[in-house]
């Protein structure tokens, strides 16, 4: 062992990974030569970059390898000191391959023991394995990482079994935070109005066996840090991990809803008829002394203030709605489609759809301009958001970097829009083992209409593909973001905008959360919650963490 404790230090933040000193020398060699030895930029984001040199080394040798067999004999000499133009050339091609990923040959036959599988082959050559495009289909990419057994919680526990196992292979694994599958969850008086989905987690992995041949499972990321959403949003919104548990998030970044497969929607200028639209506005309709067609929805009267706010009677309104749902009113349908899809032949009694109230902004036959003030949820994201990992165990999560005001709109849940039956579908394929996510059912307006088709009973899963509003952890009652329903281009309101707004001034660095309306004590919850560590002193969950905000 070093005498150097910076060394130590990375040499021991490596072996929790699994790699050994031997491994370790010659890309912290080369890492420190880069850096002029900066030892910040090694030891930022729990020596990300010491990980990821390892990995660029054990792979420049394995391809200058016939065989493909790495050798880790610490005999060999270090790395040659490279020309500094040199070294600035190798970052580069390092970045412009970071949206790849390594994935089986088409057609493979997904191996039980997916990590083994990946270190013997690369063991047998480098050159078979198949390099995918981020842009190759992003399910293929989610199915495989179940198959890449990885995850840092995870890393711990690999480590642990892998130093019982006589082969010793040990594991490094950067996991995602993503999902797969998911089950709806229908409004019911109990306050259950959302929908669960499992998620798994990986992203790479290095794998190093008892033959001290180093491979690796490599999961080049798909996402820029400082700016996950890949310039989707009028803000860049970055991700940090001070914690250094966890790989980055599997999913793909989508800043608007999208269409899976079979969700009917049309959106026609023609269907929007002279009620639903202010043709004859102009510039700001909340500025006119009248309030115009698109204010019908609520009441004559727009739902924001000319600050772009949402009205102190509106937010009360929905605040009372989310937290004391049983004194709203409740639809129930003769024919639910929520039931419909757990059983087609032989449906459950609907449970009831919380009625929403809707906000409804003006749209393209309007009128005004972009600017006018009845359009904030279209505008999209305006603060400073972040992704961060939570120390409360609750995996990712989002802040503000700055003060939000009360009644501020934030974001909006954003996903993929299915049917119920697609979901069902999809949850009926998850393991059920990982973190989940929380669809969301479109069902504010379930009651207007008659029986609903199922290509018009829709939610959204921002599981596979998704914006920010996936990272927004749960909090029991007195979260600080509430959901509201609004309508943009579509009148019918089978199909709405979820959008999220503060409930009251949020600090810079709070975490953003939201309640889930998960009923914990229900038994026959087809998947079972998580424990909650919410902080709250209104905690729901009676087995919860009970971990409060001033613990952490
Ligand atoms: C919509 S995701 C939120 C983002 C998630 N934390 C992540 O890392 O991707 C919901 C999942 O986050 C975790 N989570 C959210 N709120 C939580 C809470 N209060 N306590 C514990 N886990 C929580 C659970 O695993 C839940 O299934």
């Amino acid at each position: 062992m070093a005498s150097n404790p910076k060394i130590c230090e990375a040499f021991n933040a490596m072996q929790v990974l699994g790699i050994p000193e031997r491994a370790v020398k010659p890309a912290l060699k080369k890492l420190l030569d880069l850096y002029d030895g900066n030892w910040e930029l090694i030891e930022a984001e729990n020596y990300r970059a010491l990980a990821d040199a390892i990995f660029e080394y054990e792979e420049a040798k394995g391809l200058e390898d016939n065989e493909g067999a790495v050798s880790c004999d610490e005999s060999e000499p270090p790395l040659k000191r490279s020309h500094r133009g040199q070294q600035e050339n190798q970052v580069s091609s390092r970045m412009e391959r970071s949206s790849t990923m390594w994935l089986p040959e088409k057609g493979e036959i997904a191996p039980k023991n997916f990590r083994q599988e990946r270190m013997d082959s690369s063991r047998s050559s480098l050159k078979d394995r198949r390099r995918v495009t981020s842009s190759d289909s992003c399910r293929e990419q989610f199915d495989d990482k179940k198959k890449c057994t990885t995850s840092s919680e995870i890393a711990a526990k690999d480590v642990k079994s892998t130093s019982e196992r006589a082969s010793s292979t040990v594991h490094f694994k950067q996991p995602m935070g993503g999902s797969n599958g998911a089950l709806i969850i229908g409004t019911s008086k109990k306050g259950l109005n959302k929908m669960e989905l499992r998620s798994s987690s990986d992203s790479f992995g290095l794998d190093v066996d008892s033959s001290q041949a180093l491979t690796f499972c490599k999961r080049r990321s798909i996402h820029d840090i400082n700016d996950i959403t890949k310039g989707a949003e009028n803000v860049k919104i970055s991700l940090v991990d001070e914690i250094g548990s966890e790989g980055l998030p599997n999913f793909f970044y989508l800043p608007e809803n999208t269409i899976y497969q079979n969700a009917y929607l049309h959106f026609s200028l023609a269907r929007i008829s002279d009620e639903d639209c202010c043709s004859s506005c102009s510039d700001n309709c909340l500025s006119s002394l009248v309030p115009c067609a698109c204010a019908r929805e609520t009441a004559g009267e727009f739902a924001y203030t000319p600050r772009g706010l949402l009205k102190r009677n509106f937010l009360d309104t929905y605040i009372s709605m989310s937290k004391e749902p049983q004194k709203h009113h409740y639809f129930y349908c003769e024919d639910c489609p929520l039931e419909r899809s757990k059983n087609q032949y032989l449906p459950d009694p609907c449970k009831g759809h919380l009625v929403r109230k809707f906000i409804k902004e003006c749209w393209r036959k309007c009128g005004c301009s972009m600017y006018c003030g009845n359009r904030i949820v279209q505008r999209g994201i305006t603060f400073k958001l972040q992704v961060f990992m939570t120390h409360e165990g609750k995996g990712w999560g989002l802040r503000t970097l700055e003060a939000l005001p009360k009644g501020a709109f934030v974001c909006e849940y954003v996903g993929e829009i299915l049917t119920n039956m697609e979901l069902y579908e999809r949850n009926k394929q998850s393991n059920g083992n990982d973190r989940h996510t929380y669809p969301v059912l479109l069902d504010a307006d379930w009651g207007s209409e008659g029986v609903l088709k199922d290509e018009e009973a829709l939610c959204l899963d921002a599981t596979f593909y998704g914006n920010v509003a996936r990272f927004i952890n749960h909090r029991c009652f007195d979260a600080n973001l509430l959901e509201i329903p609004v309508e943009i281009e579509s009148p019918d309101h089978h199909y709405y905008h979820l959008a999220f707004f503060t409930k009251r001034k949020v600090d810079a660095l709070e975490e953003l959360t939201w309640d889930y309306a998960i009923d914990f004590a229900d038994e026959n919850h087809p998947i079972k919650a998580f424990q909650c560590c919410c902080g709250s002193e209104f905690c729901r969950d009676m087995n919860g963490k009970g971990i409060k905000a001033s613990d952490s």
